[in-house]
């Protein structure tokens, strides 16, 4: 590699942010010169639902081409807005420490869940923060919202929404937390698959070694695991679907819930592993027990997830869940 590393990123206020965390880590780690090359992405341009977009990946497609044509050493990518298929010749080549997975309200005066009155009006786009705001307060009108966080902030604050959900994360790294009126509790609350995390993508073959600057191992393992139940699920980022894993020592605990759309119905499985050796083998093994778990127990027809679900075509599927995403 060059002595200089071209790194590519999305070009909202989030994406930036992240990525100069990034960049200033690896800098101050090896000192090596470093170049943002900020890409605009269909996903950003479109106001277009995602899921008529394309779903998955709207946002990762642009900077990956860039980075397969070598416009780019690597990208820095939200870990939970990342499809969980292989990209022929990509890899992840590093996953920092992890911010906070949990989501929070942002209410408007400082109102938690429990005090908003009814039928208040929160927005979100994601179907999971759809179903647990349901499954908690079937009285509230969801309203399906997009774009940026100081967007969605923007609606609370001009009196359009009483509340948004958002990643505790995203507003940690915009400087905003103090948006926050109440944080949700992992237990009652899971998050998407890699909530909090990063992934620095990179050519495979390429050799970075300033990367294992900022790699931080029970981070990766973790987000493995909770990134194998959706594959094992095989369900998108727009499914509503919340995993959380944790690496305690040696052992690698793994929840995810799945919901029926609308709230009232859901399923949960936990698992715990002991992690020897090959952590990466065993994140995966347990994401796919949690899984096979979670489809014995019924989860396909609670939400479309499995062999049966084929990516919406299905208009029954279609109707019963509106297009999102995280
Ligand atoms: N798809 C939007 C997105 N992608 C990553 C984050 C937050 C940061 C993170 O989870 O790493 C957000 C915003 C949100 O969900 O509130």
């Amino acid at each position: 590699m060059s002595s200089k590393l071209r790194v590519a990123t999305r070009g909202s206020a989030l994406a930036r942010a992240q990525t100069g965390h990034v960049v200033a880590a690896l800098v101050e780690a090896t000192g090596i010169e470093v170049e943002t090359v900020i890409i605009t992405s269909e996903g950003d341009r479109s106001k277009e639902s995602l899921a008529s977009l394309g779903g998955t990946g709207v946002f990762a497609s642009a900077l990956r081409e860039a980075l397969v044509a070598g416009d780019c050493d690597m990208i820095v990518h939200s870990l939970k807005d990342l499809p969980t298929a292989r990209y022929d010749g990509l890899v992840i080549g590093a996953v920092p420490l992890r911010e906070d997975p949990r989501d929070v309200l942002c209410a408007r005066d400082g109102l938690t869940l429990d005090e908003l009155p009814e039928g208040a009006r929160v927005g979100t786009g994601s179907p999971r923060r759809v179903a647990q705001l349901l499954a908690l307060r079937p009285d509230l009108t969801v309203v399906d919202i997009r774009g940026n966080v100081d967007t969605r902030l923007g609606r609370v604050r001009d009196g359009d929404l009483d509340a948004v959900v958002l990643a505790s994360a995203g507003l940690t790294r915009l400087d905003r937390l103090d948006a926050a009126s109440e944080i949700f509790a992992l237990d009652l609350w899971p998050t998407a698959p890699g909530q909090g995390a990063l992934a620095i993508e990179t050519r495979e073959g390429d050799s970075i070694p300033e990367l294992l600057s900022i790699e931080h191992p029970p981070t990766r393992t973790a987000v493995l695991a909770e990134r194998s139940v959706l594959a094992a699920l095989e369900a998108g980022c727009a499914a509503p679907i919340g995993a959380t894993a944790t690496v305690s020592g040696d052992e690698l605990t793994l929840a995810a819930t799945v919901y029926q759309a609308d709230g009232a119905v859901e399923l949960g499985c936990e698992r715990s592993a002991r992690l020897l050796g090959d952590d990466i083998h065993v994140a995966s093994l347990l994401g796919e027990a949690v899984a096979r778990q979670l489809l014995d127990d019924g989860a396909a027809e609670l939400a479309p997830v499995g062999p049966s679900a084929d990516g919406g075509a299905d208009p029954t599927t279609a109707a019963r869940w509106p297009g999102g995403t995280e």
